[in-house]
C-alpha cells in the first residue's frame, strides 16, 4: 500500500474546524488498526454561506451554501474528502461525489440555551426567543403562539453571545452543535422532538469522496456507522421528495423501532409547515426501507396541504 496524503476540505468556522479535527482523528485511528499508511492535511474553504452569515438564510435562497464550493474543489481534486454537517447538504449529489461515511450521529434534537432557569413549558408569556430557522420558528410559534420570535444568525458562538447582548430570553440551537464544540453545559432544555421535529440529517455528519477514489472509499467505508446512515438516508429521502429548499419549514426525524433477523424497522417522523406557523402537517410511519419510507411520508404530507403550502411558497 502506498503512503497518502490525504487533503480534507472544510469550512473555517470554529464548529467546521472542531469536527473536522474530530473526524481526522477518528481516520487516524482506523488507519493505524488497519495498518493504512495514510496521513491528513486541512484545507480550509470559504462558502457561499460564510461570505453571507449577516443575512437571513431563507432570504438568501439556494441549495448547497454551504458545500458548493467544497464539492467543486473535490471534483477538481484540489481536495481528496470533505467533512460537511448532513443537514447542510441539499438532496442531490453531483456526478461524481459520493457520501462515503455517515459517522455515528449524536443527538438530532434542537436545544434551548436559556438567559436563566426556565425550561420551555415556563417561558413567560411573549418571551423573546431567537433563532434563523423557519423550520424552528414555525414549529414553537405552533407550540406556543405568544412567543416573540426574532431572527438571529451568525456562527453558534456569536449567537450565544447575542443572547447576552441583544436582551434574547432564549435561543434555539442544534443540541448536537454544541456538543461537539464541548459546551453541553450551555444546553438548558432539549425540545422533545415531538414539539420541534429536528431538520434533516440534523446531528449527522457527512464524509464525501470521489466516488472513483478507491481508497478514500475504502477508507470511510471503515468510519461508517449503519444506524446513522439508515436513518438519515430515510430522512433524506423524504427531504428529496418534498424537494424543499431552506424557505420551507421541513422537517424529519428517523428512529430505529425493531430490528427482525438482520432488518431493522424504522419509524419516520415528518412536518411541513406553513411560515406563519398557522399549519403544521406531519406524518408518522413505519418501514424497512428507508428511501420508500421517506417517499411514503413525504407523499402523505403533499396529500395532506404540503403541495399548496410548497406551491404558495415558492410563489
Ligand atoms: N445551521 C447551521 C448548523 N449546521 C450544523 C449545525 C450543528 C448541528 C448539526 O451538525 O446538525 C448548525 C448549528 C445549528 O443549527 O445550531
Amino acid at each position: 500500500m502506498e503512503a497518502r496524503v490525504i487533503k480534507v476540505g472544510t469550512r473555517q468556522s470554529q464548529l467546521a474546524l472542531t469536527q473536522t479535527g474530530q473526524v481526522i482523528r477518528q481516520l487516524e485511528e482506523l488507519c493505524k488498526e488497519h495498518q493504512l499508511p495514510y496521513s491528513f492535511e486541512i484545507h480550509k474553504i470559504v462558502t457561499k454561506g460564510d461570505r453571507i452569515l449577516d443575512v437571513t438564510l431563507s432570504k438568501v435562497g439556494g441549495k448547497g451554501l454551504f458545500v458548493k464550493e467544497i464539492e467543486q474543489a473535490l471534483l477538481n481534486s484540489d481536495i481528496d474528502l470533505a467533512i460537511h454537517s448532513m443537514k447542510d447538504m441539499p438532496y442531490e449529489l453531483p456526478e461524481g461525489l459520493a457520501i462515503g461515511a455517515v459517522p455515528k450521529r449524536l443527538t438530532p434534537q434542537d436545544c434551548l440555551v436559556l438567559k436563566d432557569g426556565y425550561s420551555f413549558e415556563d417561558l413567560p408569556q411573549g418571551a423573546k426567543v431567537g433563532t434563523s430557522s423557519l423550520r424552528r420558528s414555525s414549529q414553537l410559534k405552533y407550540a406556543r403562539p405568544d412567543l416573540d420570535i426574532q431572527w438571529i444568525r451568525g456562527n453558534i458562538d456569536s449567537r450565544i453571545r447575542k443572547l447576552e447582548t441583544e436582551g434574547f430570553d432564549a435561543i434555539v440551537l442544534a443540541a448536537a452543535g454544541l456538543a461537539r464544540m464541548g459546551w453541553e453545559h450551555k444546553i438548558s432544555t432539549l425540545l422533545p422532538a415531538d414539539v420541534c421535529v429536528p431538520a434533516v440529517g440534523q446531528g449527522a455528519l457527512g464524509v464525501q469522496c470521489r466516488s472513483s477514489d478507491k481508497s478514500v472509499m475504502e477508507l470511510l467505508a471503515l468510519l461508517n456507522d449503519h444506524d446513522s446512515e439508515v436513518t438519515v438516508a430515510a430522512e433524506r429521502s423524504f427531504l428529496g421528495t418534498l424537494q424543499g429548499g431552506c424557505q420551507v419549514p421541513i422537517g424529519a426525524h428517523a428512529t430505529i423501532v425493531e430490528r427482525v433477523d438482520s432488518k431493522e424497522v424504522l419509524e419516520l417522523t415528518g412536518i411541513v409547515g406553513s411560515p406563519d406557523g398557522a399549519t403544521l402537517l406531519k406524518s408518522v410511519q413505519q418501514g424497512t426501507d428507508p428511501v420508500q419510507l421517506g417517499i411514503e411520508v413525504a407523499r402523505q404530507l403533499l396529500d395532506d396541504g404540503a403541495r399548496d403550502i410548497l406551491a404558495k411558497i415558492e410563489g
